[in-house]
C-alpha cells in the first residue's frame, strides 16, 4: 500500500513549541520528540531551544552519531513544505537559483556565457564530424 507523507509548514511545525508538545525541524524533516525530551542524552532544554525554526544546524553541531541518526527514524512524522522556508532557511543552491534569477551578477552572467559556448562549440564539432 502506498504510503503518504505529512507535510507540514515551517509554521505549523513551530506552533509545537513546548514540552507536552514539541517538534522539531531537522534536515527538512519534522519530529515529534514530545516522548523523547526526558531520554535524550543531550538534555531536554536543548531540544525545548530548537523548536519554531529549522534545528538542523544545532542538530549537526552536536555532532550526532549513527545510531542517533538511526534512532531520528522513530519520531519523524513528516516533511516540511519545502516552499514554507524563509528565504534565510533555504537551502544554499535554492538561493543561489533564485539570486541568479531575479538578480544575476557579472559572475552568473560569465558562467552562462561559458555555458552557451561550450554548448555551441560542441555543437559544431559534433556537426563537423558529420
Ligand atoms: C530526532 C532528534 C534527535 C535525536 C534522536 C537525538 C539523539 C541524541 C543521542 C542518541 C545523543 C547521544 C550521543 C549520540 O549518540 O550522538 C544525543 C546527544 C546530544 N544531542 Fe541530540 N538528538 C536529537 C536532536 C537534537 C537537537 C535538535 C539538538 C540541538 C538543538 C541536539 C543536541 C544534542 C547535544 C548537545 C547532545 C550531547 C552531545 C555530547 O554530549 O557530546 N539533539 N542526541
Amino acid at each position: 500500500m502506498p504510503t503518504t507523507t505529512k507535510i507540514y509548514t515551517l509554521q505549523q511545525a513551530s506552533e509545537h513549541n513546548t514540552r507536552d508538545d514539541c517538534w522539531v525541524v531537522i534536515h527538512g524533516k519534522v519530529y515529534n520528540l514530545t516522548n523523547y525530551l526526558d531520554e535524550h542524552p543531550g538534555g531536554d532544554d536543548v531540544l525545548l531551544t530548537a523548536t519554531g525554526r529549522d534545528a538542523t544546524e544545532d542538530f549537526e553541531d552536536a555532532g550526532h552519531s549513527n545510531s542517533a541518526r538511526e534512532l531520528m527514524k522513530d519520531y519523524c512524522i513528516g516533511e516540511l513544505d519545502p516552499f514554507s522556508h524563509t528565504e534565510k532557511e533555504q537551502t544554499g543552491l535554492v538561493q543561489k537559483i533564485l539570486h541568479v534569477c531575479t538578480a544575476p551578477t557579472a559572475q552568473d552572467w560569465v558562467v552562462l556565457a561559458a555555458i552557451v559556448g561550450v554548448s555551441v562549440a560542441a555543437g559544431m564539432l559534433y556537426l563537423r564530424r558529420k
